[in-house]
Parts: structure tokens; C-alpha cells; sequence
């Protein structure tokens, strides 16, 4: 046998949106890096986000689909094309037994996951909103374990998670628990996202919203407002007709550092934006994607508000005057805003990564025995 093939082996099973591949990303380095195998199992789309992979993981491509896309011929074929990735899957793991098996979501991971079971591997689900999107929906009453990205979670009846949290860039890791400054008489700094692809209502709303904050908030107030591109002009024009110093981009690649020195931030609910808020630590108004599938950014932004970190705007509820009320709240009580930021550091799991390490380990061990 040679050295590579007694190695254990992680099979990770991950497609689709960066979302589900990021903290697989994550998990797979910290893997290799402790001396394990690590294989990727998804289909033709997924594999094109494979990318970021260490080059070490070679990808199992396996057929998959999902009734949410195509024409009716399509949805016609979808059990057999899943059939069909199961039996690969299976077969491949016949011929190199996976020592745990773990899924993060997204259609392409049903084959790896159905065959897992059929197989009664050691298996476990990573869930990244707070809500289970469909794959995990179906597998978390049979898998090993669910960890959790987001606490808490809606879990199906008789199923347990564990709060790992969401793997966060390096770059927040830096910035975890930077010191707070609360507002104050001196220039303070509101920081606005809307996501990875920005927010439309954002771009509404919160100028407005500044235009109407108390005078003594508003002339020590910088704002950094991530806009999306054709949003630009407009986000500009109206910050500068209120007189307000606002840097607007589409995306700040140092979003980190911003946080890091934000007295507040206004935010959708985004389960990686969520993961950096709490672990930096810092107040929030969270208005959480009204269309999201199953109204997970609602769910996502739960924990955050129960631990009294955040305000929930629904969109419904938004307005300028209802949004300026709240910024206002927390500009104005340096007190409640520095509470808020303790409140958001006792939710962030800055070491999302090490407690997903550690489940893969328990499995291995056999000491998770759901
Ligand atoms: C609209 C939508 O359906 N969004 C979903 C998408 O989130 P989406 O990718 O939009 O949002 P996330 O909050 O998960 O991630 C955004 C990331 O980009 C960073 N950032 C943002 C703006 C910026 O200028 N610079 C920057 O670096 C944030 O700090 C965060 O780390 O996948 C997530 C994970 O499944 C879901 O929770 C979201 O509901």
C-alpha cells in the first residue's frame, strides 16, 4: 500500500454557488494540511467552481440535477440522471473507501451523500443558512451530524446540530475581536452592504435615511456604501445632495478593515456577511433578502437580534425615517452600541473551521454515533 492510499479519506460533496463551496474550500485545506486525502465529488457545474480547491483534491465528477431548473423533458430525467451519480458514487467509493463523508449543500452533493448512506459511511452535513436549503433538508435525519453554520438553525423534528459556524476569510480572522470604538463626537464611520452582488434597495433607502439623521450625528458621519454598478451615480448624487462624506462602490475588496472600524453597519443577511459581522463584532441593522428561498436571510439574521446585536428591518418595513429611527438609536447611545458589538463577538465562531475539523475527526473515530 502505498503512503498516499493509507491515508484517511474526506470526501467532500459540495456544488453549485460559492456559497456551498467556500467553507468546503476551507475544510479541505485543513484536512490536507493534517496529513488527509481529500476528494470533491460534484457534477459538470460544480466542478467549474472547483477552482479554488487546493490543487491536491481531485474532483469525482458525478451526474446530478434538480426539478427547480429546465423544461419538462428535463425534469423527466432527473431521477435517472441521480440514480445514475449514486451508482457512480457508490462505485467509486467501493474502490476508495472514504473514511468520513461530508456534504455542504447544493444538488450535485446528492449522489456522494445517497451513496454514503446506502453505504453507511461516516457522514455529516455542513449548512450554511439558517434555515436548510433542499439537499440538506432531505439528508440531516440521516446523517452522523449537522453542523451548523448560522444558530440557531430550523431543524426537522428529532434532529440535533452543532453551531461550527461559517469558515471567514483570513483577512477577518485578523480583525476578530479589534477593539470597538463606540460613537461619539468625532468622525465615526457607517458601513453599508448589500452582499455580493450589492443591493437595489439599499441604494434607496439609505441615503435617504442619512439625509434625515439628527445634524450632530450627520456632520461626524464617513459612510462606505457597497452599491451595485448601475446603482453607482445615483448613491453618489444623493450622499453629496445631503452633504455626506460616502465613499460608494460596487465591491470593497477591504471590506474587513471597514468593518473593523465601523460604529455600525447596515447590512442584508447574507450568511458569509452575517459570519464577519459576528466575528469582528460589530453593531448591525440587518435587512435581511425578502426573496430568498425559504426566507433564510430572516432566519440567518436570528441570531444576531435574539442576542440583542442587531435590529431586523424587515424590507416590508423599510423606509427612510423607520431605517434613520434606528441608526439613530445606536449613533446616539454610545453605551447600547458597544453592548450590541460584545453581544455580536459572543455569536462569531472565528474558528468555524476547527470545529468542523474536530466533527470530521469525531466521525472518524467513530465517536458521533447518531
Ligand atoms: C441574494 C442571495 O440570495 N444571497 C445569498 C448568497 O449570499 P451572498 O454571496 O450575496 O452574501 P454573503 O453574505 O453570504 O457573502 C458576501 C460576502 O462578501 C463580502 N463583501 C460584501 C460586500 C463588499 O463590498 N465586499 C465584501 O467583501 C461580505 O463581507 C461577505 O463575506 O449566499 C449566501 C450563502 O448561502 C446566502 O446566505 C445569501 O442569502
Amino acid at each position: 500500500m502505498t503512503m498516499a492510499g493509507s491515508a484517511p479519506l474526506l470526501l467532500i460533496a459540495a456544488g453549485g454557488t460559492g456559497g456551498h463551496m467556500f467553507p468546503a474550500q476551507a475544510l479541505a485545506e485543513a484536512m490536507i494540511a493534517r496529513g488527509w486525502r481529500v476528494k470533491l465529488s460534484t457534477d459538470a457545474r460544480g466542478a467549474r467552481y472547483a477552482g479554488g480547491f487546493p490543487k491536491e483534491v481531485p474532483v469525482e465528477e458525478v451526474s446530478s440535477a434538480t426539478f427547480a431548473r429546465g423544461g419538462l423533458a428535463a425534469k423527466a430525467a432527473v431521477p435517472l440522471r441521480i440514480a445514475g451519480g449514486v451508482m457512480s458514487a457508490a462505485m467509486a467509493m467501493r474502490r476508495d473507501r472514504p473514511t468520513v463523508v461530508v456534504g455542504f449543500g447544493g444538488y450535485p452533493s446528492i449522489p456522494a451523500l445517497a451513496a454514503a448512506t446506502l453505504l453507511r459511511l461516516p457522514r455529516m452535513i455542513h449548512e450554511q443558512n439558517g434555515v436548510l436549503g433542499r439537499v440538506n433538508q432531505i439528508f440531516a435525519p440521516r446523517v452522523n451530524a449537522v453542523a451548523c453554520g448560522t444558530w440557531p438553525t430550523t431543524l426537522p423534528e428529532g434532529v440535533e446540530g452543532i453551531h461550527t459556524g461559517n469558515p471567514v476569510r483570513q483577512a477577518v480572522l485578523d480583525r476578530a475581536a479589534a477593539p470597538y470604538i463606540p460613537p461619539g463626537d468625532y468622525p465615526m464611520s457607517l458601513v453599508v452592504i448589500g452582499g455580493s452582488q450589492g443591493a437595489r434597495i439599499l441604494s434607496d433607502v439609505v441615503p435617504a435615511a442619512v439625509a434625515l439623521l439628527p445634524e450632530g450625528i450627520r456632520a461626524n458621519l464617513r459612510v462606505a456604501h457597497q452599491a451595485r454598478a448601475e446603482d453607482l451615480d445615483r448613491v453618489i448624487a444623493a450622499y453629496d445632495a445631503a452633504g455626506i462624506d460616502a465613499d460608494v462602490q460596487p465591491f470593497f475588496t477591504d471590506i474587513p478593515r471597514r468593518l473593523s472600524e465601523a460604529q455600525l453597519v447596515v447590512s442584508r443577511s447574507g450568511a458569509s456577511s452575517i459570519a464577519d459581522i459576528s466575528v469582528i463584532g460589530r453593531p448591525s441593522i440587518l435587512i435581511p433578502f425578502a426573496a430568498a428561498t425559504a426566507d433564510h436571510q430572516t432566519a440567518n439574521a436570528r441570531g444576531l437580534v435574539q442576542a440583542d446585536a442587531a435590529v431586523l428591518i424587515p424590507e416590508s418595513a423599510l423606509d427612510p425615517a423607520a431605517l434613520a429611527a434606528q441608526m439613530a438609536a445606536v449613533l446616539s447611545n454610545p453605551q447600547a452600541a458597544g453592548a450590541m458589538a460584545t453581544n455580536a463577538l459572543a455569536q462569531g465562531r472565528p474558528d468555524a473551521t476547527g470545529h468542523l475539523v474536530d466533527l470530521v475527526l469525531r466521525l472518524a473515530e467513530k465517536r458521533v454515533t447518531r
